[in-house]
């Protein structure tokens, strides 16, 4: 079990997080959201030991993470982690990037083990390609491939699949996820993309104004958002007498004491979003069809979530 009790911390005089406490269970995969500065990747770094804690203490089971204090070196080898920039070396193939750290006195598990890694990964294709003629996107996932390597028991993931084309990242969200669930490798990974998250973290921890928001299942806070920042991780969403409501909640009826006028249609798919006036504030609702500027309709809440 990794355990934060307490946890605070700042670069300089003002916190960038403070008092936080949560446990992640082995093989559990823990998302943190927030938004931009909340201090996501400062956890993550702090997490790993790279630097000491102003207050507060960090196990992995027995074990206490400390920062360059205690440490000459920075980490822990139970404990990888992959950075938004991956250091990479670029002179060499993408298979050698990923074997990099793994014994070369047992050849044949090595070469095996770089083959089963490349597959989950889906680079099998560029083995041999030296790294700095790769996308963005491959190196992230040579990234991903060389943290697994040595098989760690925690991985801790700053924005994952940033660089990842929207062909490739689906497939490979659930190759990766479903590895580290087959090797039971817990893992906590900083996002701000809901879909690494929905259908595969167990728990996921809000960050904001340098403390925890909200922590539970996203199922729970999906469908109960006790405020407009975790409502808003999922979708867009309207606050009408003080209940969050996501556009998908809201209704066109003939007639209701919820009259608003049509400002925009966004064509999104299988869907419209409609942009309304309602009382002088801005709602959105989804609507099979687009509808014309200017157009009076009638709306209802259609389901509490909660
Ligand atoms: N090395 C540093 N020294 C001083 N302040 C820092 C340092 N790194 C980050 N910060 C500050 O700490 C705060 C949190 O930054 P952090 O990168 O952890 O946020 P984040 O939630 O990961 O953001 P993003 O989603 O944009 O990556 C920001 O105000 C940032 O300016």
């Amino acid at each position: 079990m990794l355990k934060v009790n307490n946890l605070s911390f700042n670069y300089n005089k003002s916190p960038i997080l403070k008092a936080l406490s949560f446990n992640v269970k082995p093989g559990e995969y823990l998302a943190i959201i927030g938004e931009s500065g909340s201090g996501k990747s400062t956890l993550l770094k702090v997490l790993r030991g790279e630097y000491d804690l102003n207050n507060g203490t960090v196990f992995w089971k027995k074990e206490q993470i400390l920062g360059p204090k205690h440490n000459l070196v920075i980490g822990y080898d139970f404990m990888k982690y992959v950075a938004q920039e991956f250091e990479l070396e670029p002179f060499i193939s993408v298979a050698e990037n990923i074997g990099q750290h793994l014994s070369n006195f047992y050849k044949e598990e090595k070469k095996e083990r770089i083959a089963e890694l490349l597959q989950v990964v889906e680079l099998t294709a560029v083995a041999t390609t030296k790294v700095k003629l790769l996308s963005g996107g491959q190196k992230q996932r040579v990234a991903l491939a060389r943290a697994l390597a040595k098989a760690p028991e925690i991985l801790l993931l700053d924005e994952p699949f940033s660089h990842i084309d929207n062909f490739k990242k689906q497939s490979l969200r659930r190759s990766i996820f479903k590895y580290l669930k087959d090797k039971n490798i817990t893992c906590i990974v900083a996002t701000h993309d809901k879909e690494d998250v929905l259908g595969f973290a167990d728990n996921m921890l809000v960050l904001n104004n340098n403390k925890i928001e909200a922590y539970n299942t996203p199922k729970q806070l999906y469908k109960d958002p006790k405020t407009a920042l975790v409502a808003s991780f999922f979708g867009e969403f309207n606050i009408i007498n003080n209940d969050i409501f996501y556009a998908h909640q809201l209704k066109i009826v003939d007639s209701s004491n919820l009259k608003a006028i049509v400002k925009n249609n966004y064509f999104k798919g299988h869907y419209y979003l409609i942009e309304a006036n309602l009382n002088g504030e801005n709602v959105f609702l989804k609507n099979s069809k687009n509808l014309e500027k200017g157009a009076i309709i009638y709306l209802q809440k259609i389901k509490k979530p909660h």
